[in-house]
């Protein structure tokens, strides 16, 4: 009996297993009936013909989001493209699709060959509440709008007469600026080079849009108040990823934080346009020059008048001394390059008490370390996001109806593959081998102002405001190290600044003329 006990234990183990094995094996036979049809369904349903780009795995509801925790994004999307070598990569992030355009020939298509195409800015629920008042330029979608608030920007700050014009501001915050490094370094500690620019690039902005008349008080309002909207425009916010959902939309603070804001923004502008109404007929700022438009042709609009300062103030600020602030750092970091930056200034510019703008054309090599600045920390690394408003064909991928399209100008400057295997070093020679490359993003592969009908039009403006303070700070001192050294490490942001100030010491070598009270 124990015999046939163990034989009738065995048999009922085997059938047991079999039970569960066939368990299984039903299991798995239903849900692949499940599942086939509903594949086949989905791949149905996605349009005939449509190649997605490659990306990562998604979860459900965030998409890929998870990825990019703790990441910087212009560094993951390139190493994505890396890992798949595809020329477009695509994420998902909660409910939106974002196409990045990663090589030279992706940034082509999407810049110039479709560019009319590509040429509108995503409105998303951010944008829509900080334009709620007014679009300027940078945020507005393309069209009719648009066209004439670049135009009115290129004509009357932006274009070679109007920078022309504001050569007073300039030289004033300059010498400034000079002045404030001098007496920090009588202390004889470091100086926090990062502060001093931002101060002077804030300055000369200020200057030229809303004039130094308005008095310290309501400048500082207007400068906190366009600080808190640049911090919350930049960066993905909830709703802007789950535009569909109320309840996102009712959790997330920072919309109703960015309308509360352009109230008061708008009650400021008002203010300061006020001051400017009552202060004479002579034009002396962009502020000036609008209300005068807005006299001689109705079709101004108040809203349009202050949206237009906002959206110039945020494009010129941190653009602006991020690069400045990079170019230091990597002049520190390259010795050889900064001595000669250093000597041609000195020698341009010899017997002079300060830096001429009209010297500027005359400094070559400083063209070069501001190009390869720019090359390795172009100051908006993805450019700015644009709307893909009609699912489209690029370089054999399609691209989502609906999707944001962003342009990896970081990568891009970085590919070996066209910079050559020294891409991430600093080595401004190289635009001596590449003289054509300019900034009017005409070669694919350097996009740090963008290209085609979006493209940057601040570039002059830009320029003399970076090259005058570069140029003031080799030729009046000369810079070291603190102990401690130097990183090139970046900070997250719409704007890829260096994480942590600058610090640096400064030993006069060329007297600072005296400010004049
Ligand atoms: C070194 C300094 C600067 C850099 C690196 C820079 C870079 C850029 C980039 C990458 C874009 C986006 C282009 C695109 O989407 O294709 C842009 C747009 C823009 N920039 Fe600049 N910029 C700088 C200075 C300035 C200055 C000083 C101003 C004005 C005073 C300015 C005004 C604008 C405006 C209005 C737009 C929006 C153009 C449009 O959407 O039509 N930028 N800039």
């Amino acid at each position: 009996t124990a015999v046939l006990r163990k034989l009738y234990l065995q048999a009922a183990m085997a059938q047991q297993d079999q039970d569960v094995i066939m368990y299984y094996r039903n299991g798995l036979l239903l849900a692949a009936a499940l599942l086939v049809p509903l594949l086949l369904l989905v791949r149905l349903r996605r349009p005939r013909g449509e190649n997605l780009p490659p990306g990562p795995w998604r979860l459900p509801v965030i998409g890929s989001l998870h990825h990019l925790v703790g990441r910087l994004p212009h560094r993951f999307m390139r190493d994505l493209a890396r890992r798949y070598d595809a020329p477009l990569i695509l994420l998902r992030l909660g409910e939106l699709d974002v196409v990045v355009a990663s090589s030279a020939d992706a940034a082509r298509e999407v810049l110039k060959t479709q560019d009319a195409v590509f040429a509108t800015r995503m409105q998303t629920p951010t944008i829509r509440a900080l334009t709620v008042d007014g679009a300027g330029i940078a945020l507005a979608p393309h069209g009719e709008h648009w066209r004439q608030a670049r135009k009115l920007g290129v004509t009357e700050l932006l274009g070679a007469r109007p920078v022309q014009s504001l050569r007073g501001s300039r030289e004033a915050g300059v010498a400034a600026l000079v002045a404030s490094i001098a007496s920090a370094s009588a202390a004889s500690g470091p100086v926090n080079v990062s502060s001093l620019l931002s101060t002077y690039i804030i300055d000369v902005a200020v200057r030229a849009l809303v004039g130094d008349r308005i008095g310290g008080d309501l400048r500082g309002e207007f400068l906190e108040r366009l600080g808190e909207g640049v911090r919350l425009a930049t960066g993905f916010g909830l709703a802007d990823l789950f535009p569909s959902s109320r309840l996102v939309r009712a959790f997330s603070g920072s919309l109703g934080r960015l309308e509360a804001l352009g109230r008061e923004t708008s009650r400021v502008m008002d203010r300061i346009i006020d001051k400017h109404q009552h202060a004479g007929d002579e034009e002396k700022d962009f502020v000036d020059v609008m209300l005068r438009i807005q006299k001689n042709d109705g079709s101004l609009r108040a809203g349009t008048i202050r949206a237009m300062i906002t959206d110039l103030f945020g494009a010129a600020s941190d653009t602006s001394a991020t690069t400045l602030e990079w170019a230091m750092a990597e002049l520190m970091g390259s010795p050889a390059a900064l001595r000669r930056a250093q000597a041609e200034v000195r020698s341009a510019l010899a017997g002079e008490s300060r830096v001429r703008e009209e010297a500027l054309p005359d400094l070559h090599y400083l063209r070069l370390v501001l190009k390869e600045t720019l090359r390795l920390h172009p100051a908006a690394p993805l450019l700015l996001p644009r709307e893909c408003p009609e699912s489209r064909h690029v370089l054999g991928y399609t691209v989502p109806k609906g999707a944001m399209v962003l342009v990896n100008a970081w990568a891009i400057g970085r590919d070996a593959a066209t910079w050559g295997a020294d891409a991430e070093e600093f080595r401004p020679e190289r635009f001596e081998e590449e003289a054509a490359l300019d900034f009017k993003g005409t070669n694919f592969k350097f996009v740090p102002f963008g290209a085609g009908r979006r493209m940057c039009p601040g570039i002059a403006f830009g320029l003399v405001v970076v090259e005058l303070a570069l140029a003031s700070f080799l030729f009046h001192f000369d810079w070291e190290l603190p102990a401690g050294g130097l990183h090139m490490e970046e900070q997250l942001g719409v704007t890829a600044r260096r994480k942590g100030d600058l610090w640096l010491h400064a030993t006069v070598r060329v007297p600072v003329p005296a400010l004049a009270l």
